[in-house]
């Protein structure tokens, strides 16, 4: 919670949860939880029991467990006195699905190490204007360099369905108000979470202790509120049907700030265990290292409004966001680059004395241009349209150019399958060269000149 913030209009209750959901009649959905200042906050029901948590252990390697129960157990498995000098990458604290365990088992490769960067450690933490604290870069990154791969200390539940406490009996949701039904969600949800948190290492509960949380005065425990403040979804895939997605929570990941244009992104990774972040752009020394908590190219008021559960309200990413003028501008943009994206196609004749062989091009330049200008190197549309020019580049045999929108490409193929060949090695191959595109362009381009 910022300071002052109590005094302002902001400071009355709301409710969004982009991770959550209201429950519908079959009571299996996750209820939205509110957020900003709850005056029922912490009031359970009156003569509200909470149901006895019943444990059971079991062999941490253990696979043959119901798809639908709940364990709390280690990824990778370790076993009881391991301490972390004996453990590379560390381990994660789970609650997670019988289902989702075997799910994780079973991936190829798992458990392997996270990611080394290549050039070592590249960042620090320390004070973020306005921010609390954040991510600083302390040396030069490159676009598509990965500035670091971490397991969380924490993986569970987003949330809580009112349906599974229904399925207790023990409660008549006809005799209680949204809010209270909110309430014991809040309360259920740390009490289970809690027993996760018990079995960290003490540094590590330190550490997540220590996390920011922006959920002090809506009831939410300390517990949840750092998850709801910190928690990244990680993509476990759960039996079908089932509610809940997963959210993880790092010692160093969670103090990475958000930004409507981001120079990194995260990418979750399975058989590590891991999120490994990557930067979307050059990162100078001293910058900070910013990833994206909502869709980037939305609107600024839809993205203001899956930010303010996170407790970002308004949005500090940069003197140009809370701008009015600007913001209208940039949305403007961002409804073109969400658009069908250009289609460039050759010319059927050779340009005209005195034109510039590549001006068909200019929009997809321009665009391209805009897009850096917004920030939004780590988009799918942008990546799209870096192809497009590569591939005019190829077919107007200009190797400069097409080597310089086939890298801007590159960043981003190589952040989405992780193992890709840099930049300089793309560069030292040639590799373009062997493609399809490449091929057809030096044929075509024959006929024009
Ligand atoms: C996941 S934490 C990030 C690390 C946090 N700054 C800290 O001190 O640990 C999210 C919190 O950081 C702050 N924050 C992150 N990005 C922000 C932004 N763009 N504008 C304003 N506050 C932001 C908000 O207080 C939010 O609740």
């Amino acid at each position: 919670m910022k300071r002052g913030f109590l005094n302002t209009s902001k400071a009355k209750k709301q409710v969004d949860q982009p991770v959550l959901a209201q429950p519908d009649k079959n009571k299996t959905e996750l209820t939205k939880l509110s957020h900003g200042v709850v005056p029922e906050a912490g009031f359970l029901p009156k003569g509200y029991q909470s149901p006895k948590i019943m444990i059971v252990e079991t062999n941490p390697k253990n696979l043959d467990h119901s798809p639908d129960s709940y364990i709390f157990t280690t990824v990778p498995p370790m076993a009881t006195g391991v301490n972390l000098v004996d453990a590379p990458g560390g381990w994660t604290e789970c609650c997670i699905s019988g289902h989702v365990k075997r799910v994780i088992y079973e991936t190829p490769g798992f458990p392997r190490v996270p990611l080394s960067p290549p050039n070592g450690k590249s960042y620090r933490i320390g004070k973020a204007d306005g921010k609390g604290l954040g991510m600083f870069a302390t040396r030069p990154i490159r676009a598509g360099d990965l500035i670091l791969d971490e397991r969380p200390l924490l993986v569970c539940p987003n949330g809580l369905t009112i349906g599974s406490l229904l399925s207790l009996d023990i409660l008549d949701t006809t005799a209680l108000s949204d809010e209270q039904q909110r309430q014991i969600i809040l309360h259920e949800w740390g009490k289970h979470i809690k027993i996760a948190c018990d079995r960290m290492l003490p540094g590590n509960r330190k550490a997540f202790m220590e996390l920011f949380n922006s959920h002090e005065h809506d009831g939410t425990g300390e517990i949840i509120g750092r998850i709801r403040t910190n928690g990244i979804q990680c993509n476990l895939k759960e039996r079908p049907g089932a509610p809940l997605a997963y959210a993880a929570i790092y010692k160093d990941i969670s103090r990475i700030n958000h930004c409507c244009g981001p120079n990194a992104m995260w990418k979750w990774h399975i058989n590590s265990f891991s999120l490994r972040i990557y930067a979307t752009r050059d990162v100078g020394v001293g910058e900070e290292v910013t990833c994206a908590y909502c869709d980037t190219m939305a609107a600024a008021a839809e993205r203001a409004a899956s930010l303010a559960p996170y407790g970002i309200i308004p949005c500090k990413c940069s003197p140009s966001c809370s701008d009015e003028a600007k913001s209208k501008i940039a949305d403007e943009r961002r409804a073109r680059f969400r658009s069908t994206p250009i289609v460039l196609k050759p010319p059927v004749a050779p340009p005209k004395a005195g034109k510039a062989k590549d001006g068909w091009a200019q929009p997809a330049i321009k665009l391209l241009q805009e897009m850096e200008e917004e920030g939004l190197e780590g988009t799918v549309p942008y990546a799209q349209t870096a192809l497009q020019l590569f591939q005019v580049y190829s077919f107007l045999q200009d190797i400069e150019k097409a080597l310089f929108y086939g890298y801007k490409m590159e960043n981003m193929v190589k952040i989405e399958n992780g193992e890709m060949p840099t930049a300089e090695v793309v560069k030292a191959n040639n590799h373009y060269k062997s493609g399809g595109r490449w091929q057809t362009g030096l044929r075509v381009n024959v006929s024009f000149t």
